[in-house]
């Protein structure tokens, strides 16, 4: 049985969730229960700590999983990232008292509190600075209040936490984060477990290829099918099926959701006519 990890709470879970539900794999309906078996599918999910996910996986305890890639990068764990998965975006930014700080070059001789000594340490190693960092669970912002950092390394989102916390970044973000799956570099599996990792990661691809990707349907003249179908070329090759109406053809390709309403406006100006735009659910390539 394949093993997968989930973040069990916090910012990554409930997309986490959506994404394998969308795949077709049954998900736990309480949010406590820490595993479930979706027999069926031959896998089996643990809910985890998101930061303790890469340990996991590293170590083979479990076959792939799902966390941050500021989590991955922070552990130091020997996970590689499959696939980012497009949601839990944040970047990563030093903060002081707003006006206090302008660059990184402030932060010699420093008290830095972080969750994230791993990728703080690194980056500082990295540009030749000394300072001290302190490992604090979470709630970082409040530790200058309290006296016991200058400034802190944190997770920026909307950046309305530091607002309230009245604290500014400064400096360049150490990392530009995302939800990612991550497994083993070096994949020494049975041939079954390979066979099922292989399945899953095509699941999850088709999941968010069905999200980036609209089915696009229109009709046209024939005598105008190459200059549209070179506007939407799709991802193999345009579906085109005669109609009853005389030099007349339906056209259906795969197209990006980013700019489906524009590529619109171009196939209409191109002849195309009766265009439709609609929803893929799921999808193998
Ligand atoms: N607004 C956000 N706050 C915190 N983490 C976020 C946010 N947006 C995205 N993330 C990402 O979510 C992951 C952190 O997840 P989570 O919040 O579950 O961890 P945690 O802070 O250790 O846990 P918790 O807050 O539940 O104690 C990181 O990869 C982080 O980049
Ligand atoms: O930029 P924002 O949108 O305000 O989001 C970022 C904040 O969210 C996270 O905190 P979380 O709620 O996870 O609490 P924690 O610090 O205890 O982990 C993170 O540590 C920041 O404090
Ligand atoms: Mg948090």
């Amino acid at each position: 049985m394949l093993r997968v990890a989930v973040p069990n709470k916090g910012a990554l879970s409930v997309a986490s969730a959506e994404i394998l539900s969308e795949a077709g794999y049954k998900q736990r309906s309480d949010s406590k229960k820490l595993t479930l078996v979706d027999a069926e599918n031959g896998v089996e999910f643990f809910y985890l700590r998101p930061r303790d996910i890469a340990l996991y996986v590293a170590d083979g305890t479990l076959d792939i999983g799902i966390t941050g890639r500021d989590l991955l990068r922070d552990s130091g764990a020997n996970a590689t990232e499959l696939r980012p998965l497009g949601f839990g975006r944040s970047r990563f930014f030093f903060a002081g008292p707003a006006g206090r700080y302008a660059s990184l070059a402030d932060l010699h001789g420093l008290r830095i509190a972080t969750s994230y000594v791993g990728v703080v340490q690194a980056y500082l190693d990295e540009h030749g600075i000394d300072a001290t960092v302190t490992r604090l669970d979470g709630a970082v912002e409040t530790s200058i209040q309290l006296g016991v950092a200058d400034v802190i390394a944190d997770v920026v989102e909307t950046g309305s936490t530091l607002r309230q916390a009245g604290l500014a970044t400064f400096g360049e973000s150490l990392l530009d984060s995302e939800a990612v799956l991550i497994g083993r570099p070096d994949d020494e599996r049975t041939v079954e477990q390979a066979g099922a990792l292989r399945v899953f990661r095509r699941r999850v691809e088709g999941v968010l290829v069905a999200r980036s990707y609209v089915m696009m349907d229109y009709d046209i003249a024939e005598t105008d099918v190459a200059a549209a179908t070179a506007a939407a070329p799709g991802i193999e090759s345009p579906t085109i099926s005669p109609l009853q109406r005389e030099g007349w053809v339906a056209v259906r390709v795969m197209v990006p959701r980013a700019g489906a309403q524009r590529l619109m406006d171009e196939l209409y100006d191109l002849g195309a006519r009766g265009i439709l735009m609609t929803e893929i659910h799921a999808c193998r390539l």
